[in-house]
């Protein structure tokens, strides 16, 4: 029989692992998103979040091709991108597509790889909300949001794919990376944002099955999930956003589109399918793990035991801001006449 002392220091260095457990992995693990004398293609990249990654990119040794649709800005940001570098000898260039239409997105990256090679990381950006009430907004919008969020996303990685798989990367060298940018509201959607948040989610769904689909090349694939960029794109939703919305997204801090590229690059530095930006994230993320690989497996399995709890309380109190909403208007002024 263990004695009284055995026993109880055999339970306190139990109970100790999970807790030092995150403190130590880090200082065995290495970077597992090298970028330093890589080529990187990233849509969205004139600006926002896509800027502010092409920049951290171009910061840490990458050279860097930015897709997008406006030229102006595009050179604009290109120069950006250039004051970024880390020595002389990388290269950058933008390229000008519309990638909601699928011959432009493979285009475009033909042009890249004709430039400067096969990328070795394919980021995506691109993506726009138009926030509204779901039954006020023409089918035309409600469609519009689909393709720059959803369809971009997907011909994109789809011509991506295709040009990575042409040529086998050389022994040794670190593997090739498909990252999607979704947001917070793929794993936790809200009122006003129901033509933007279903593709986000859809994007989540690309990345988990394509992941598994990519051990086929050794291409590792993740998804980013920013909550509130305060980006030239967030300025533009500002302006339909139901009042509605902007209650229920208020406990969102928000972070600069730079506070938001540091955050993804440091996790998936780390080796993060789904990268979040900020503690909120790894909030709602816990909440939403299903089957998706885990960054910290043990800390994110107690998190999420916490979270499946504070959570039966947190969904009643975000609806019941809804009803509080609506009978401080009156329930009738939701409804629109015959
Ligand atoms: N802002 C926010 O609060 C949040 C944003 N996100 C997501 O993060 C990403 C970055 O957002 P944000 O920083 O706000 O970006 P912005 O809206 O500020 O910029 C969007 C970028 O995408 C490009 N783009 C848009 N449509 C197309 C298209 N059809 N083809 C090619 N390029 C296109 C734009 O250039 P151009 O118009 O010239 O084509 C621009 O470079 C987006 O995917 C967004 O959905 C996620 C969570 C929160
Ligand atoms: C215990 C946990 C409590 C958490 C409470 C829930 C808070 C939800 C906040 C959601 C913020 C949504 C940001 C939208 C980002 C986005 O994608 C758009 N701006 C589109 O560009």
């Amino acid at each position: 029989m263990p004695s009284l002392p055995q026993t109880t220091s055999a339970i306190a260095l139990t109970a100790a692992i999970p807790i030092i457990y995150p403190f130590i992995m880090p200082l065995f693990s290495s970077n597992k998103l090298p970028v330093d004398g890589r080529l990187v293609a990233i849509t969205g990249g004139s600006q926002g979040m896509g800027l502010s990654v092409a920049k951290l990119l171009a910061s840490k040794g990458a050279s860097v091709a930015i897709i997008a649709r406006n030229k102006e800005k595009l050179d604009r940001a290109v120069g950006e991108i250039r004051e970024s570098a880390l020595r002389e000898g990388q290269r950058f260039i933008a390229v000008s597509a519309d990638l909601t239409i699928a011959n432009e997105a493979r285009r475009a990256l033909e042009e890249i790889r004709a430039w400067g090679g096969v990328p070795d990381i394919v980021w995506t950006c691109a993506g726009e909300a138009f926030p509204g009430l779901f039954k006020d907004q023409d089918v035309q919008l409600l469609e519009k949001q689909v393709q720059t969020n959803y369809l971009s996303v997907l011909w994109t990685a789809h011509a991506a794919l295709n040009i990575m798989t042409q040529s086998p990367l050389p022994p040794q060298s670190p593997e090739r990376h498909l990252i999607f940018t979704s947001s917070v509201m793929a794993f936790y959607p809200l009122a006003g944002y129901n033509a933007y948040t279903p593709s986000k989610a859809a994007i989540r769904s690309l990345a988990d099955g394509l992941r598994q689909e990519c051990h086929l090349y050794n291409i590792a694939v993740h998804a980013c999930f920013p909550g509130t960029i305060y980006s030239p794109g967030f300025e533009i939703e500002q302006l339909t956003k139901p009042e509605i919305t902007k209650i229920l997204e208020g406990s969102d801090e928000g972070q600069s589109p730079d506070e938001v590229a540091k955050q993804c690059v440091k996790r998936l530095e780390k080796g993060h399918a789904l990268a979040v930006s900020s503690f909120m994230g790894e909030t709602l993320r816990a909440a939403s793990w299903g089957a998706s690989p885990r960054g910290n497996w043990v800390w994110d399995t107690i998190f999420a035991w916490i979270i499946n709890v504070v959570w039966l309380f947190m969904g009643p109190v975000m609806d019941s801001e809804v009803v509080k909403y609506r009978k401080k208007n009156g329930d009738e002024a939701f409804y629109s006449a015959p």
